[in-house]
């Protein structure tokens, strides 16, 4: 176990009510094991709704919570905090952690930020580029792997869909043997980013750690591609990768190799399986509802009556898919595909009347409020016209993708890919979900126990 004792200082004297847990795993377990909107409500009733303490994945954390709290940590990034992860994923992702001699870990961090937002890869001028691209691929999958099968598993589709979209508009790769070898490692290495660091075979994260190996291998392998397919003039130019290859930073230095390897790995495993949660909970959510299924296909077939046979979806589109939208975000409202993200206090700082050392982790989640039904009444029923303009709720209420500066930078790429998914899936299909009470597993990422078994009917 790598849980060393705290930092907690004898003088701090003013920190905010909660329970450290156990010595040595605190409340990790509770954390990992249980459900999350379950741990932080139980909390937030026992001890303040606004901000708790607690000791998980090794380290003192504070909890602030809901929209308030959102609100507060949002607006004060590089401020007051900057981003920190886990252990486990620092383990996992070899350039989260700051190697000896290099600049303080912060640094290092806003570095990754930069190379993923500055180019503007994933704004939507460039990704208005992907969007024809991205409706070819999607129904190509989805004539290969559904169209005359009759009962099929939603979730290791949507996988190997958001897979290949990401390797395709990435890394300009389309092998599908490689995407294939690809999907098994990004699995085992999502479930190990949260996951307990003993690394004896058998745990979780062990295999975490060898998937991450097999993934890095295979991502040299593409770049010593690409640099080959660059130097003789014959790359393609406009994706994540080849820009990592070519960048130098202010001393004239390219980025090394092992460098790309990780912070790709990092944006893919960031992207990839977020989105397949969030299309498999649509498969769940409107499968079950043929009332919303009804509504969500009127309004895909008054896009597609506006399309020539064979033109693809563009960016006018999109914009008219709104009450589809607005299913998807009622869906992540229930289901949300990444509940939060841990800081670093980068200095003691005051809220609700208690101080948080220097140091400490803080930790926000969108479990603090997407289930309050002080904001969302009847919190459990799924009710996408809790969207509408109309029945709006505070701000910082409903942030399935963060919010202010760190905000996700890949949910415009998101929300094409679901929305061009959805367009299709209804278009083809209708369908029933197999199993009902099939069990959600790991709540920190859920997933469907057997893979969402759907039964498909084709329209005629
Ligand atoms: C439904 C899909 C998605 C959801 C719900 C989602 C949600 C989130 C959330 C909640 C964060 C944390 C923000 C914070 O720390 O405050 C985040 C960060 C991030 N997301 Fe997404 N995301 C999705 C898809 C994507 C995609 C498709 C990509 C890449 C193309 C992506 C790349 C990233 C990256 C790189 C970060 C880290 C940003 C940083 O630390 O500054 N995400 N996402």
């Amino acid at each position: 176990l790598i849980y060393g004792p705290g930092r907690r200082k004898p003088e701090h004297k003013n920190l905010p009510p909660g329970s450290f847990g156990w010595p040595v795993m605190g409340e990790t377990l509770e954390f990992l094991y249980g459900k999350p909107e379950k741990f932080v409500f139980d909390r937030m009733k026992k001890y303040s709704r606004d901000i708790f303490k607690t000791r998980i994945l090794g380290e003192d954390t504070a909890v602030i919570c809901g929209p308030a709290g959102h609100k507060f940590l949002f607006s004060n990034e590089q401020k007051l905090f900057t981003a920190f992860r886990p252990h486990p994923m620092q383990r996992l992702f070899r350039s989260y952690k700051a190697a000896g001699g290099s600049p303080r870990p912060s640094a290092v961090r806003d570095d990754e930020l930069k190379t993923i937002r500055t180019p503007g890869f994933l704004k939507p001028e460039a990704l208005v580029r992907y969007l024809g691209k991205m409706d070819s691929i999607t129904q190509e999958l989805l004539h290969s792997h559904w169209d005359n099968r009759d009962v099929v598993l939603a979730y290791p589709f949507t996988k190997s869909l958001t897979l290949t979209l990401a390797c395709r508009f990435f890394l300009g790769i389309d092998n599908p043997e490689r995407i294939a070898r690809l999907v098994g490692n990004f699995d085992d290495v999502t479930v190990g980013m949260h996951s307990i660091t003993v690394n004896l075979p058998g745990t979780i994260f062990y295999r975490a750690n060898v998937a991450a190996g097999n993934i890095r291998k295979e991502l040299r392998a593409v770049i010593a591609e690409r640099k080959a397919a660059i130097s003789s003039g014959r790359a393609p130019m406009g994706d994540i990768l080849s820009h990592m290859i070519v960048v130098t930073d202010p001393t004239g230095k390219y980025m090394p190799e092992a460098e790309i390897a990780d912070k790709i790995m990092g944006m893919l495993t960031a992207g990839y399986s977020t989105v397949a949660t969030a299309m498999t909970f649509f498969m769940k959510y409107v499968g079950e509802r043929p009332d919303i299924y009804k509504k969500v296909l009127d309004e895909q077939m008054e896009v597609a009556a506006t399309k020539k046979e064979g033109e693809l979806l563009d960016w006018e589109d999109m914009q008219k898919m709104k009450y589809s939208w607005n299913v998807m975000y009622e869906v992540m409202r229930l289901t949300p595909p990444l509940q939060g993200t841990f800081r670093e206090a980068l200095t003691d700082f005051t809220y609700a009347g208690y101080t948080i050392p220097k140091g400490w982790k803080v930790y926000w989640t969108v479990s603090t409020a997407n289930k309050n039904p002080e904001y969302f009444p009847d919190p459990e029923r799924f009710d996408p016209s809790r969207h509408d303009k109309a029945n709006t709720f505070p701000p910082f209420t409903f942030v399935p993708f963060g919010g202010g500066p760190r905000m996700c930078p890949g949910n415009e790429y998101a929300r094409l890919s679901i929305l061009t998914f959805i367009h299709n899936v209804v278009k083809r299909f209708e369908w029933e979900v197999v199993d009902p009470k099939e069990k959600v597993e790991g709540d920190m990422m859920p997933s469907p126990q057997k893979g969402l078994p759907i039964r498909l009917r084709r329209h005629h």
